[in-house]
């Protein structure tokens, strides 16, 4: 970032969360901020006043921070959602997920609003390694509560067991609490896909149940006596097209020679949990064509990927949390009762970790403390601020960001 960042002493502000309906994560729980202070002296940290984050104001104060309706004076702002324009300060320094680097539509007038403040923007999820890959982010969480909902909707549909919405309870151990009194349907297969934090979020989830895993050799050929799961990358569900040796980056950067290979998988699981991340132009893993199947043996999709009408055909629309379950008719390619017969039952929840507010603050203040704090007391010496910020001081785009000049000049 500019060269203010590398002042001495620094105040960051723990910001009030302003969206509809109202998210109640934070970046630093209270004990976060005194480990903040402990390690780094130097820093200064104020929280505005809110009466939706799911630590409360008075908690921040016994720990001993000051609590303000006006946390203008601080350096650096730290949210997690979207800042709405009318609530920008001009000329700092702001940290939350924008929703602006994919061009989505909706967030435009922000991203214009964040340039002509000339403030310097820093979305969480532009916070990465050398390599690419992501630091920080709320990915293991929607990973456990994606997984669990479905099985609460498996509970629910098939009348097995009553398992309670995750938002009615405290964290993550009430939530292990409630699985530890359920039994799976002893036949039930299992499919994860993805590799990245999602996918082990929903490991962890099945890992607990001590759902057994299976190799895929032997979940496409065998039935078992017990749950099993099988997980599963990219290369497993696609192949190259002229039936050539498949490579992983090759696919990453131009999946055009790909086809699906997912139709093997979808004909022997009932429970798919899907957890992958999905590039652009790479192949649907399946369509409403092969939904249709006779042989399509998928019942039930917990999509914590969640990418509306792409990849997993069924994904027709994203669901709430109030409203978590619908079913999706095969044959009409239509919404239906998340229990119709004949339904795939889908949870499609877009903002999962909302439900685990408390771990999913305490994780994601773990990984901002560990990868983003250091940065601004040693120079940045990763990399890491510097990779990560989208616009200057100057109210223009950084070099990694150009090209969403044309998005922000429409
Ligand atoms: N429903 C929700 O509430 C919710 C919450 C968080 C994340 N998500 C979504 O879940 C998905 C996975 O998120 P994550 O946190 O696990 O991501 P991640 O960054 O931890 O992992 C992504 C994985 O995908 C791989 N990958 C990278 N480029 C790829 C490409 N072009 N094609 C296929 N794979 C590629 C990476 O190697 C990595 O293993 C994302 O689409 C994300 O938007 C949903």
């Amino acid at each position: 970032m500019g060269q203010k960042v590398y002042q001495m002493s620094v105040t960051f502000a723990i910001i009030k969360e302003r969206k509809n309906p109202p998210d109640r994560r934070v970046v630093f729980s209270p004990e976060k901020c005194q480990e903040v202070i402990r390690q780094f002296p130097d820093a200064k940290i104020i929280v505005e006043a809110s009466d939706v984050r799911i630590f409360p104001d008075d908690a921040y104060r016994k720990a001993g921070f000051e609590v303000k309706e006006d946390v203008s004076e601080a350096d650096v702002m730290l949210g997690v959602k979207e800042v709405p324009i009318a609530a920008l300060i001009p000329n700092k320094k702001y940290f939350f997920f924008s929703h602006t680097i994919k061009k989505q539509p909706y967030n435009k007038k922000l991203l214009q609003a964040i340039l002509a403040n000339k403030i310097e923007l820093v979305d969480h999820e532009t916070i990465v390694k050398k390599s690419g890959a992501r630091l920080i982010g709320f990915g293991r969480y929607a990973g456990l509560v994606g997984a669990y909902n479905g099985f609460r909707a498996l509970g629910l549909r098939d009348s097995l067991f009553e398992l309670p919405k995750v938002e009615t309870l405290a964290d993550l151990d009430a939530m292990k609490a409630e699985l530890d009194k359920i039994t799976l349907p002893k036949h039930i297969k299992i499919l994860l896909t993805g590799a990245g934090k999602v996918a082990h979020g929903a490991k962890e989830i099945l890992e607990h149940l001590k759902v057994k895993k299976a190799s895929i050799t032997r979940y496409l050929s065998q039935k078992f006596d017990e749950p099993v799961y099988c997980m599963i990358d990219v290369l497993d569900y696609n192949k190259r097209k002229d039936g050539g040796e498949s490579n992983k980056l090759e696919f990453y950067k131009d999946p055009s020679g790909y086809e699906s290979d997912f139709m093997r998988f979808a004909k022997v699981t009932d429970y798919f949990i899907a957890g992958h991340y999905y590039g652009t132009g790479a192949p649907y893993l399946f369509t409403r064509k092969d939904a249709k199947q006779k042989d399509f043996n998928i019942n039930l999709v917990a999509d914590i990927s969640c990418d509306v009408d792409g990849p997993v055909a069924s994904t027709i629309k994203a669901s709430t949390i109030a409203d978590p379950f619908f079913g999706y008719d095969p044959k009409t390619e239509k919404e239906t009762a998340f229990d119709a017969p004949g339904a795939i039952t889908m949870m499609t929840v877009d903002n999962l970790p909302c439900e685990l507010p408390k771990d999913a603050s305490e994780g994601f203040g773990d990984m901002f403390l560990a990868n983003v704090i250091p940065a601004f007391f040693n120079k940045d010496k990763a990399g890491v601020l510097a990779r990560a910020q989208m616009t200057t001081k100057e109210g223009t785009l950084t070099k990694r960001f150009s090209y969403l000049e044309e998005y922000v000049s429409e």
